[in-house]
């Protein structure tokens, strides 16, 4: 794993892997920003780990990277280093990871210097898109487990994830140091769930820091180096990209064969564009990172892209309703040839084709994991069934807990069942899901009307026996969230030409300058720039004014419908 920064090249006859000025094979060079250069030039491919921790959100991956970077010298041991991978603002405000980062630890073991590549990634439910993309540069991964909350959800997941990419496992159960622990229970578990003998289970604190330095351990013994055919034409997976203001594209690559360094020009097998290897490097964790957007994956990832666009690039966001990539197969000719093709994907919901145009329409399914205390199986049971989820599978993981297994619409899960299932299980269960393909389903596109103008941020494509309960709660909801203003507002939801839910909104008359006795123009003057200032965080739809937050809001709250 290596970091390249890349210049753009507006010409070149560099074809993939011509390596024009090749490094020693058995060499890497480093980044100027380490503070104390190693000698690269020891390390051999077989010197080199590359993993990755996966872990239920709250389980300590973060807490344990820090350690690990400790031991390793690669940050000081001080208090201002907590959760050094977690550095975007937003990250640190909301102790939660978005964006996997990567670190190279240098350790010495029986003597040998050895060049471990650490890469950190997301715990939370929304974010497990970027969890497998880690996964691909890496051979081998540390399952990090909380010793007192078992196996979750999303540790299932994640297991499966490193499986099927054929990596090495190492369970690692995590905070022993709390009272109620139960390492051995765990221990059960992942041989029950896993069928990983459970003397291969490390027990640690991170917080602490016992027992982390076996971790380290067993990296080197336990995951195998990667392969590299160093003597083939050059292949690298980008498995990150960041842009760095002063220097340019970075991206962080896994190489799987030849060689690469500075000077070299490579060629981008997705888009066939050329460009200059600037620098070769290392990762340390001081690199400043900023992210393009991959889509949402749910309410929380939606609230923290806003929040890193306007902290970030002060940018002001329009946010619309989630939607998931539906497909219509085509009837109308016309279409066919416009399209040209018979199937088309509507991500976009103003592009959804009427009914007489389409012989099907199909909708994205995921299966979907649910671990829980047994006692809130029954409501949870009915809130799979309200989200038209079929069961695949039910399994006790232990005396108490219980594993589901249910076939969900995506749609049905993408905006708030995560928040709906731990609200009504006391925020015991825990929820992921993996693509499962596409069944066929009777949708229908719905407009939300605001005095008959369409909101375009809250038009949906929603099941057809869904439509009129889902209209009738948006409309309940922007009721309860939009401001009266000086005239009457009719809140609609509909389909086609048909209203199938209504709401009013009563006018109010809101006078700033009612206070404003006497005549003095510069105070009459303030009150209404202070009222302009607050109508720069709304948006206007026809004539009345949306508070931007109140569609975040609506969607909140579409619970259970
Ligand atoms: N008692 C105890 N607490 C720990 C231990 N390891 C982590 N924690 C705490 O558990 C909480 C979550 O730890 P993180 O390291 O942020 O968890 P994470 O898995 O990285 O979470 P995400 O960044 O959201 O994916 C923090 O409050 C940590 O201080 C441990 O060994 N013992």
């Amino acid at each position: 794993v290596a970091g390249l920064v890349l210049k753009p090249r507006a010409t070149g006859a560099a074809r993939p892997g011509a390596a024009t000025n090749s490094w020693p094979t058995d060499r890497l060079f480093c980044s100027a920003e380490l503070k104390e250069k190693p000698d690269m030039s020891k390390f051999l491919v077989e010197d080199i780990r590359n993993f990755s921790i996966i872990a239920h959100v709250d389980h300590g991956k973060s807490t344990l990277a820090d350690r690990l970077l400790e031991l390793t010298g690669t940050i000081d041991k001080t208090k201002n280093n907590k959760q050094v991978l977690d550095k975007l603002q937003v990250e640190r405000e909301r102790g939660i990871t978005v964006k996997a980062q990567t670190a190279s630890l240098f350790y010495s073991f029986q003597g040998k210097q050895y060049l471990l590549n650490l890469i950190d990634t997301p715990g939370h439910v929304d974010f497990s898109y970027e969890v497998s993309r880690s996964l691909s540069a890496c051979q081998g991964v540390l399952l990090v487990i909380d010793a007192n909350e078992g196996i979750q959800a999303q540790t299932v997941a994640n297991f499966f994830l490193a499986f099927e990419a054929q990596l090495t496992v190492i369970p690692v159960i995590n905070k022993i140091d709390l009272k109620n622990a139960d390492p051995d229970m765990v221990e059960k578990q992942i041989e029950k769930v896993f069928d990983i003998p459970s003397d291969e289970c490390i027990k640690i604190s991170a917080k602490l820091g016992t027992n982390v330095e076996s971790v380290l351990q067993a990296v080197i013994e336990r995951i195998p180096p990667p392969k590299v055919h160093r003597k083939n034409p050059l292949r690298a997976l980008v498995f990150d990209s960041t842009f760095d203001q002063y220097r340019g594209v970075i991206a962080n690559v896994a190489l799987f064969d030849g060689v690469v360094s500075k000077g070299d020009k490579i060629v981008s097998a997705h888009n066939q564009k050329t460009y200059e290897v600037n620098e070769v490097g290392v990762l340390n964790p001081n690199e400043k990172s900023t992210h393009k957007l991959l889509g949402f994956l749910g309410l929380l990832h939606m609230e923290v892209f806003n929040q890193r666009l306007e902290q970030e690039y002060n940018a002001a966001v329009i946010l619309t309703t989630p939607t998931v990539p539906y497909k219509a197969v085509l009837s109308s000719a016309k279409l066919i040839k416009e399209y040209r093709q018979k199937e088309i994907t509507i991500i976009n919901p103003a592009q959804f084709p009427d009914k007489p145009k389409v012989t099907e329409y199909l909708e994205p399914i995921v299966l979907g994991t649910i671990i829980t205390p047994d006692e809130y199986t029954g409501k949870i049971m009915m809130l799979c069934q309200a989200r038209r989820a079929v069961q695949q599978n039910m399994m006790f993981i232990d005396q108490s807990r219980v594993m589901l297994k249910y076939l969900f619409p995506l749609n049905e899960i993408v905006v708030d069942f995560y928040d709906s299932l731990k609200s009504l299980s006391s925020g015991y269960a825990s929820f992921d899901y993996e693509d499962a393909g596409y069944q066929t389903a009777e949708l229908v596109k719905m407009d939300i009307l605001l005095n008959g103008n369409i909101v375009e941020e809250l038009v949906t494509i929603v099941h057809k026996d869904k439509a009129h309960t889902v209209g009738k709660t948006i409309c309940e909801r922007l009721k309860d969230t939009l401001p009266r203003q000086l005239f009457e507002i009719a809140i609609q939801a509909a389909i086609g030409s048909k209203i199938v839910a209504r709401e009013t909104v009563k006018p109010y008359r809101k006078n700033v300058l009612a206070k404003c006795y006497g005549g003095d123009i510069t105070r009459k003057m303030k009150l209404l720039k202070r009222q302009a200032e607050g109508k720069k965080r709304m948006r206007k739809i026809g004539n009345i004014e949306v508070p931007k937050d109140a569609f975040i809001k609506v969607l909140k709250t579409q619970t259970n419908k």
